[in-house]
């Protein structure tokens, strides 16, 4: 039996004198977990916390774990999960204990996944390991070409022609290639010379594969085609009871089969080598696979010279896999989970690497000088000031804290079934599988019926988990959707009958604010420093020019934007015309000279932005110096033609990316290796307000000097390891202790700090009078006015068609209360719902189009009671996704009847944003009587009524 649980207090391990001689044992006090009481999701690391959550129906016992298993004993400490399969069970002393056996795994803190690739680093040096995770992978050329050469292997086992492969692969990567100054035709030689090995190899293997089926051996006659034998390419695996994912190469009858890039001339694999493969083999096995061999694929050995005598030439070794091994790997990856967990840094004294033979070495001292990290390599050089290594840990742990909210999440992909993660909406599940179709590259394209309607926030460019009925334990693949409407369209590399979609859970965020913060802090300026981190003042040096005539606010905006020689900040509360001011901005920065980096945390924005930019400075500047950065599916149609390709001629990519003035991308995609390449004289960013503290980096380390446009009293960042949507609340508050560090911006810290450096635009160019005037006074000191007269003055009556004295006297006001005593339940209210449908129907008689309509709600859970109760064309959603934009009327529903227990909106900026969407109306529906128990919802009250 399984044996799942938290470990309860120390761990003795110690040496006993059994038959066999001295062996080791380790007794581990646990509370076991029972059937029902699963472990709650957001425990943190810190342990005390957890004993005592999970005081309650838990069983306490020991279990003793025998022989090298103690190594992992060695690991554990109160508070961190165990999980001990095929154990065995004794009473002793009238208690029920629990003991591992030969067929047994000790996994710690099985919830914490832990990739193949970072084993594989851990063996080599756990402290290369810690180093790549700051770094990041650079843009080098072996690993590119390291990656296509693995991209043409799986074109192979897919049926692909070798030729065709490699000029496409090659293709495909053109501004990689571009950035590194390499040429197409030298690039597939290169890979040509791999890959020759690998079709020779699978070449031999056509001949031996047979599995005697006629219909096989014909289908095979004319090409290779694996795809229909026992082959296997490139597998997302994820190992819920081992907590191991990763990628495997390729799969063949059932075992890996890895290719490594390179030569290798012993008759055995490396043992890293075998240690990556050995994963797999355990991420297989869970699959219900034996695997007892693996195959390593040195591609580099079938090209040495013929005269080279002393090696081993084939090209593919295989090797057995006991049980030993495996056991060894599991034994690796709890180093790394306890590690993680416990936020220890690891010095390298772990492993026994030879420092002078390593290639990372200066790095490795560089780094642990400046950190002040204890190392095997040593130290070089000063450590950071205190104030910056502090830094450095609180936001690293919190950092980790967010990688381990995505661990959740991947948890949930076992821990939830179907139905909840639909609930959730994390999934689409129940389609109905309607045909598979091959793409030319080998790829396939599928796709699915969607029996049950509502709305999912999946989207087209979106990565998913394709699988026939379960992401983990079924057939699954890793898959991009094409098109998502009634029916579902999926491209994906093997033809799995789709029936459900599962958000794929990226870590690749979290990997980008590390190397950011990494960036910002070992690599950044040293002036930068000093004003980030109080020592220095940030310094301007303002322009005489006029650059906006009819707004003051915005004319200081600009100047500060354009002489700023450190930072700038403009504080746009909404409709104050940030992206007017930033488009006016960069039009001043081009017409000096500089090369300038528009990015903002939302592609919405930065195509927002770049359009006003366009507009602004379309006339001064060729279209070709202004480029687009992102991937297709999230750049917006009418800025198609500014996005750079990143296939095709190197020199060609390369031109249009370093040429460009203006060049537009995300914060997200500014940590992208291409763009980290880039050099700017100044990034302006949009939206900063939502960006954490690295993320802002992510763009700001690119560029000389830099401007953050935003709001903090609008919404925050968004973190994922402060809660979740359980219950379906939209952000329920969870006693997670790091999130703090990222939910403040720079944007905010920066304006608290240094006031001085910052302009607030305070003419509002959106809102009639009466609905700003709220806003105004919780939240801006009373000072944002309406830009001009007309828009102080605008009413639905501006509307064509549109008449308010069709309207009961109530709603003719711009800002009207609809008291509704609601139905007493927390997340959702029905009546308050029909109560909106009521409302809607009375301005749609009087002449207001349902498209000109927005309702707000606190809860997901009410977004679909109210969604049902309203016509499609009325736009019903979130505060978070109604962020950004405008409408002519909203409804806000309140949702909170009787008492006031929790927060409704969670944070007061919610509610800024709410009161701040309408144009020419704005209507409050809820109950007065639990509003009013609220100072702020209180004085709202006051305002509406
Ligand atoms: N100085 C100005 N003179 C005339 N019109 C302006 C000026 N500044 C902004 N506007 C107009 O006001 C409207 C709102 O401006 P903009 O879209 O830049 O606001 P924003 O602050 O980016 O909005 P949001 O809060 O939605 O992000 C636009 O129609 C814009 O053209």
């Amino acid at each position: 039996m399984d044996v799942r649980g938290i470990v309860a207090d120390d761990v003795d391990v110690r040496t006993v004198s059994t038959s066999y001689g001295e062996t080791e044992l380790a007794e581990v006090p646990m509370r076991l977990e029972t059937a029902d009481a699963e472990r709650p999701d957001g425990r943190v690391a810190d342990g005390g916390l957890e004993t005592e959550r999970l005081a309650d129906g838990h069983e306490r016992t020991t279990v003793t774990l025998w022989n090298k298993w103690t190594e992992s004993a060695q690991l554990l400490e109160p508070g961190m999960e165990l999980l001990v399969t095929d154990a065995e069970t004794k009473e002793y002393q009238g208690e029920k204990q629990y003991s591992t056996t030969g067929e047994s795994y000790v996994v710690v803190e099985p919830s914490f996944l832990v990739n193949v690739t970072a084993i594989r680093n851990w063996v080599e040096c756990p402290r290369l390991y810690y180093l790549n995770k700051l770094s990041g992978v650079p843009l080098n050329y072996p690993v590119v070409k390291g990656t296509i050469v693995h991209e043409v292997f799986g074109d192979l086992l897919r049926g692909r022609e070798l030729e065709e492969s490699i000029d496409a692969r090659v293709e495909e990567r053109g501004l990689q290639l571009g950035l590194l100054g390499e040429t197409p035709e030298a690039v597939a030689e290169d890979v040509r010379e791999n890959a020759t090995a690998i079709e020779g190899w699978l070449e031999q293997g056509r001949l031996t594969e047979g599995d005697g089926s006629t219909e096989a051996a014909e289908s095979t006659e004319q090409t290779f085609s694996p795809a229909e034998s026992s082959w296997r390419s490139e597998q997302l695996l994820i190992s819920e009871t081992f907590g191991i994912r990763g990628r495997a190469d390729a799969i063949r009858r059932g075992a890996p089969v890895e290719l490594k890039t390179g030569k290798n001339l012993r008759k055995e694999p490396r043992f890293k080598d075998k240690v990556q493969a050995a994963c797999y083999a355990l991420l297989l096995e869970e699959h219900g696979d034996e695997v007892d061999t693996g195959t390593l694929l040195y591609t580099k050995n079938s090209a040495l010279d013929r005269n080279e005598e002393t090696g081993d030439l084939t090209p593919a070794k295989d090797f057995s896999m006991g049980a030993g091994l495996l056991k060894f790997v599991v034994r690796l990856r709890n180093e790394i989970a306890a590690m993680e967990v416990n936020g220890d840094v690891p010095t390298g004294y772990e492993g026994d690497a030879k420092c002078e033979y390593c290639f990372e070495q200066d790095t490795c001292m560089v780094v642990s000088g400046r950190l002040a990290q204890e190392s095997k390599a040593g130290q070089i050089g000063r450590p950071l000031p205190d104030e910056e290594l502090e830094y450095f840990e609180r936001l690293y742990r919190a950092i980790e804290a967010e990688r381990r909210a995505v661990h959740r999440e991947y948890a949930k992909l076992w821990r939830q079934d179907a139905q909840e993660r639909a609930d959730d909406d994390r999934a689409l599940i129940d389609l109905e599988f309607v045909e598979k179709r091959p793409l030319e590259e080998g790829r396939w394209e599928l796709r699915a019926r969607r029996t049950a309607g509502g709305t999912s926030k999946l989207r087209e460019g979106d990565l998913v988990l394709a699988s026939d009925g379960h992401p983990v334990r079924g057939d699954a693949e890793l898959a991009m959707i094409e098109r998502i409407d009634e029916e579902v369209v999926v491209t994906a590399d093997e033809p799995v009958e789709v029936t459900r979609l599962d958000v794929y859970p990226s870590e690749l965020t979290t990997d980008r604010l590390l190397v950011a913060l990494h960036d910002c802090l070992l690599k950044g300026d040293g002036r930068r420093k000093d004003v980030l981190f109080g020592r220095e003042e940030p310094a301007f040096s303002l322009p005489e020019e006029t650059f906006i005539d009819n707004n003051a606010a915005q004319n200081e905006a600009v100047r500060k934007a354009v002489g700023a020689e450190d930072f700038a900040l403009i504080h746009g509360p909404p409709g104050t015309g940030k992206t007017y001011t930033i488009a006016r901005a960069i039009r001043a920065m081009v017409d000096r000279g500089e090369r300038v980096l528009l990015s903002a945390f939302t592609n919405r924005a930065v195509d927002n932005a770049l359009e006003a930019v366009l507009e602004g400075i379309g006339d001064s500047l060729d279209d070709d110096r202004i480029v687009r950065v992102g991937s297709e599916s999230g750049v917006r149609e009418d800025m198609q033609p500014y996005r750079l390709e990143r296939a095709g001629d190197p020199e060609d990519r390369l031109a249009e990316l370093e040429n460009a003035r203006v060049v537009a991308a995300t914060t997200a995609t500014c940590g992208s290796r291409e763009m980290k390449e880039q050099a700017f004289d100044v990034a302006l960013v949009d939206e900063a307000a939502q960006l954490t503290e690295p993320g802002t980096f992510a763009a700001a380390n690119l560029a000389e000097r830099f401007v953050l446009v935003g709001d903090h009293e609008q919404l925050p960042p968004v973190v994922r390891s402060e809660g979740g949507t359980q219950h379906g609340l939209e952000n329920t508050s969870d006693d997670e202790p790091r999130a703090a560090d990222l939910t403040e911006s720079l944007f905010e810290r920066l304006v608290e700090r240094f006031p001085e450096a910052g302009v607030m635009l305070d003419c509002q160019y959106r809102m009639n009078q009466r609905i700003q005037y709220f806003a105004s006074q919780e939240f801006y000191d009373g000072e944002l006015r309406p830009a001009e007269p007309a828009v102080a003055g605008r009413t639905l009556d501006d509307l064509e068609g549109v008449t308010r004295d069709a309207l009961p006297e109530q709603l003719r006001d711009p800002v009207a209360f609809v008291d509704v005593e609601g139905d007493g339940s927390r997340y959702t209210d029905d009546v308050e719902a029909a109560r909106i449908a009521e409302l809607i129907e009375t301005y749609a008689d009087a002449g207001l189009a349902y498209d000109d309509i927005g309702v707000i709600a606190p809860f997901r859970a009410q977004v679909s009671t109210i969604s049902k109760h309203v016509p499609d064309a009325v736009a019903v959603d979130t505060v978070d996704r109604f962020q950004g934009s405008s409408q002519e009327l909203i409804i806000v529903s309140f949702t909170a009847t009787g008492q006031l227990e929790g927060p409704i909106f969670e944070d007061y900026r919610r509610i800024n944003v709410a009161l701040t969407r309408p144009k020419r109306a704005l209507v409050l529906v809820g109950d007065s009587r639990a509003l009013e128990s609220d100072p702020v919802y209180a004085r709202m009250l006051e305002w509406a009524q």
